[in-house]
């Protein structure tokens, strides 16, 4: 196996403990296409959240999906059912970590949409108790590319970017909701972005 090849096939690795790979490429031709869809066919919800008596709607859209409701900042949203190409994405991503040597399975998606830089997320980790003890999320990217901004949470290193291109997987493997917050900050000029962040969501 050539050099390259070996190095697609695993994916960057931007961090080994914990777990933060890139890989590019996920659909290849179809990614255009999945972009377009998801934004047209699904129905993207603005919820408000609640903070210190005041409601704040959030600063993008999102559609929770898949076989699990799911709690956020003590909200329950009940999942709508898989959209084929949400479901294709799936398993496009599930195949390229098996290539990779990773084995997992994912019950559930968060898909955000930023309709532009103004839109964005705020420092969070993903370590809902229903996602178990050590979770492993897979974050598929389409359209801009925004930069996923870390930090340690016991500022052990400096923050740092991970850009995220059009059509790429990112791993965020177990210890990293642990170990780190992450961000999607805003950043003039940049146009629609829809990201995918698929989890196992464990039932009771
Ligand atoms: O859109 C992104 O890249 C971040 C999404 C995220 O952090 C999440 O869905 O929990
Ligand atoms: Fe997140």
């Amino acid at each position: 196996m050539d050099l390259f090849s070996s190095l697609a096939d695993d994916g960057e690795r931007l961090l080994e403990h914990p777990p933060l790979r890139r890989f590019p490429h996920l659909l290849g031709d179809a990614a255009d296409q999945a972009l377009a869809r998801l934004d047209a066919e699904l129905n993207w919800q603005r919820p408000t959240l609640r903070l210190y008596g005041r409601d704040h709607p959030i600063p993008r859209r999102q559609v929770w999906m898949g076989d699990a409701g799911y709690r956020y900042s003590g909200q329950h949203f009940a999942p709508v059912p898989w959209h084929p190409v949400a479901l294709a994405i799936r398993d496009a991503a599930v195949a390229r970590l098996n290539v990779a040597g990773i084995r997992t399975r994912f019950n559930s998606v968060l898909l955000n949409r930023y309709a532009d830089g103004d839109e964005r997320m705020g420092w969070h980790s993903d370590d809902e108790p229903e996602l178990g003890e050590a979770p492993l999320i897979a974050a598929v990217s389409l359209g801009a590319d925004r930069p996923l901004r870390f930090r340690w949470k016991d500022r052990r290193a400096p923050a740092f970017n991970v850009a995220q291109p059009h059509d790429s997987l990112l791993l965020m493997g177990p210890g990293v909701q642990a170990d780190l917050e992450h961000a999607l900050l805003s950043r003039r000029g940049h146009g629609l972005r829809i990201s995918l962040t698929f989890r196992w969501v464990q039932r009771d």
